[in-house]
């Protein structure tokens, strides 16, 4: 494996730190050769599909990617807006934002957005960083949740960069985020004025992308950390156990996903006789085909033909102002010790005590 050309650092160069936001990726266009294109690149990811090779490969070249696009494409044509696909839309403000908040904060850092699978490919923005001179880097996968499936897999892709990298950068990453009171509190901010606009559901459904039920076997801490979100995010809203309910949605295949599934249970509450829900989808910070089709069109439609007057689906937090100030606090607490510019959270702290221990007053 030939190792990548490498930016030469000079003695004396200003050594930059860079912030690299990645999410899953989306297909280029809602066509089928664009969709097969995505889809042939992350289902064939083995952590994604967890099925030994021999058996997953003619699966998949052989049916899924032979009739799935056709699928998928016009599910995609039907939340496609004039700026593209949501996800990358929303991805590329965040990234914007992040920047201009981080940068109000006197803090000086480089940052940038990939896509897992697609483009702009990690490889690509990795580079990108290393030729505006980062020898720090920050990996901030935008999954407030851990996954094998999603977080690991950013992971590994910057891994196997490192891997045929001769002067390799200092490398933090952001694991998860799905109890920072930030996120938890820019959630409930987000609920409650939604409220505030257009009044309340009998029911909350919160609901997640799933998983295979045996990653969660095998250790996978996905699960666990969907429900800690659900239950802070309860607490923050004053929740009782019957005003919400926890669901995974998004099953692909044929075993076991996360349950219980979000479909159903909208269909059995409304035969339950509720007749009005709302649905917020925590796992995701920007909208997406998952939610703008799956939830907002198709969960809803079988609620509506399950006996049920009311659905809202309650947008993701995307460009929402109380989360892009958590996600600054989030990377900016990642950074401490490395000087960006700014006073450092520690050096900060550090003067306080000096001051305090000198005397002055709180
Ligand atoms: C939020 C976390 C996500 C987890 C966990 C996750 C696991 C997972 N997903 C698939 C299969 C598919 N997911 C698809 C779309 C998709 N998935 C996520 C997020 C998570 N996936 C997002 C944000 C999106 C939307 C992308 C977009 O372009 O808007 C799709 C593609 C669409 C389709 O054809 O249905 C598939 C397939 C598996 C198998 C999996 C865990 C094992
Ligand atoms: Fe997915
Ligand atoms: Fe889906």
């Amino acid at each position: 494996m030939a190792l990548l050309t490498e930016p030469s650092f000079q003695h004396g160069q200003p050594s930059r730190v860079g912030i690299l936001l990645v999410n899953l990726g989306t297909p280029a266009a809602p066509t089928a050769a664009a969709v097969r294109r995505y889809l042939a690149q992350f289902l064939a990811d083995p952590r994604v599909v967890e099925i030994p090779r021999l058996i997953w490969w003619p699966i998949l070249h052989g049916i899924i990617l032979r009739v799935r696009p056709q699928k998928s494409a016009a599910k995609y044509a039907s939340i496609w807006t004039p700026d593209g696909s949501p996800l990358r839309y929303h991805t590329e403000q965040q990234a914007r934002y992040l920047r201009g908040y981080l940068g109000e904060r006197g803090i000086q850092v480089e940052v940038a957005h990939a896509m897992r699978y697609g483009d702009p490919s990690i490889a690509d923005v990795w580079q990108q960083l290393r030729q505006q001179g980062c020898d720090r880097i920050l990996l901030m996968p935008l999954y407030p949740q851990y996954a094998g499936s999603t977080t690991a897999t950013a992971v590994d892709e910057v891994a196997r960069l490192l891997l045929r990298t001769r002067n390799q950068p200092a490398l933090r990453i952001v694991k998860h985020y799905h109890d920072d009171p930030g996120y938890i509190d820019a959630l409930a901010a987000h609920i409650r004025q939604y409220w505030q606009q257009r009044g309340r559901a009998e029911k909350l459904v919160m609901s997640f992308h799933g998983v295979p039920k045996r990653t969660l076997l095998r250790g996978d801490p996905y699960h666990c950390e969907c429900h800690k979100t659900a239950r802070l995010l309860a607490e923050r809203l004053g929740l009782s156990k019957a005003e919400y309910v926890v669901t995974f949605q998004s099953r692909f295949g044929k075993a076991e996903w996360l349950q219980p599934y979000t479909e159903p249970t909208v269909i059995s509450l409304a035969q339950q006789g509720v007749k009005n829900i709302q649905v917020i989808c925590p796992g995701f910070v920007s909208d997406c085909l998952e939610t703008l089709e799956e939830i907002a069109l198709e969960v809803k439609q079988a609620f509506l033909d399950a006996g049920g007057k009311d659905f809202a689906y309650i947008p993701c937090l995307n460009d929402n102002p109380a989360w892009l100030n958590a996600l600054a606090d989030i990377c900016q607490r990642h950074l401490q010790g490395w000087d960006t510019g700014a006073p450092d959270m520690a050096a900060l702290s550090t003067q306080r005590t000096a001051a305090l221990e000198l005397g002055a007053s709180d």
